[in-house]
């Protein structure tokens, strides 16, 4: 059986930090929602066998999206943290996708991922033991912050890097990495992390700075300029 591609979006997430009444995947974004800026790229990719969105249980915006019943694209339920929801979804999985399957976790929060990107990290990962990420060498200079704000220390910036998606593992590792997280109480921020508590080593693969996640309200018309200068919108 030849290896397939899925691809795992978190998107039960409440979005807090932004601030808004409609949770940030739900934000228009040039008369199209956040999700469905996201979901593009990857239900139109020949390479990507299916696509499992993670939800809220109590997302009441899902059925009105474009993509609420293309035969792609299948729902899985959220969980209470981004780890929990990721490992629900691949669950979703069951039946259909075998354990040495690549899955690529991405946030639906990030819709101005780059086709190019995107084929890159692909292409770098196939053949390789662990599995990795996209992300861009940091370029500020970083300070650990004390006491009532005040600079502890400046971090030698030299190897730090910020870690975005996709984030692209093998399925059964990815599966089995995130339960010894949770069973450890590590409710891991990202993929990765649960990877490196098993002693291995993910590889960064440099992309471009435009694929922010939309955390905060100054994001959204950000992701919009990023998308105009792509060609996008
Ligand atoms: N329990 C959760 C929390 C987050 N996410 C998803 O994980 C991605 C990154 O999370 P984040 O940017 O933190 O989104 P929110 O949790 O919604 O934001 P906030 O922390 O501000 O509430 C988002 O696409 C979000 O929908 C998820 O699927 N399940
Ligand atoms: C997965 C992630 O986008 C990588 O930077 C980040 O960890 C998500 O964190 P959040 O707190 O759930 O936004």
């Amino acid at each position: 059986m030849t290896t397939r591609l899925w691809a795992i979006l978190p998107a039960a997430g409440v979005g807090r930090r932004m601030g808004s009444a409609v949770p940030k995947q739900y934000l228009e974004l040039a008369s199209r929602t956040v999700i469905e800026h996201t979901l593009e790229l990857f239900v139109d990719h020949a390479r990507i066998a299916g696509v499992v969105v993670a939800l809220g249980v109590e997302d009441g915006y899902w059925e009105a999206t474009a993509y609420a019943t293309h035969p792609k694209v299948r729902r899985a339920p959220g969980g209470a943290e981004r780890c929990h929801s990721v490992l629900n979804a691949l669950a979703a999985l069951d039946g259909q996708a075998d354990a040495d399957d690549w899955v690529l976790v991405h946030d639906a929060a990030r819709p101005c991922l780059r086709l190019d990107d995107l084929e890159r990290l692909i292409d770098g990962l196939l053949d390789d033991d662990v599995g990795g990420l996209l992300g861009i060498p940091v370029r500020d200079t970083m300070k650990r912050a004390g006491s009532g704000e005040r600079i502890d220390t400046t971090v030698d910036r030299s190897s730090l890097w910020h870690a975005y998606t996709p984030q692209m593992f093998r399925l059964g590792l990815l599966r089995r990495a995130l339960h010894e997280a949770l069973e450890a109480g590590d409710l891991v921020t990202d993929d990765a992390s649960a990877i490196e508590r098993l002693g291995l080593a993910p590889r960064l693969i440099e992309g471009h700075a435009d694929n922010i996640k939309i955390t905060r309200a100054e994001d959204l018309p950000l992701a919009h300029f990023h998308l105009q200068r792509q060609g996008r919108i």
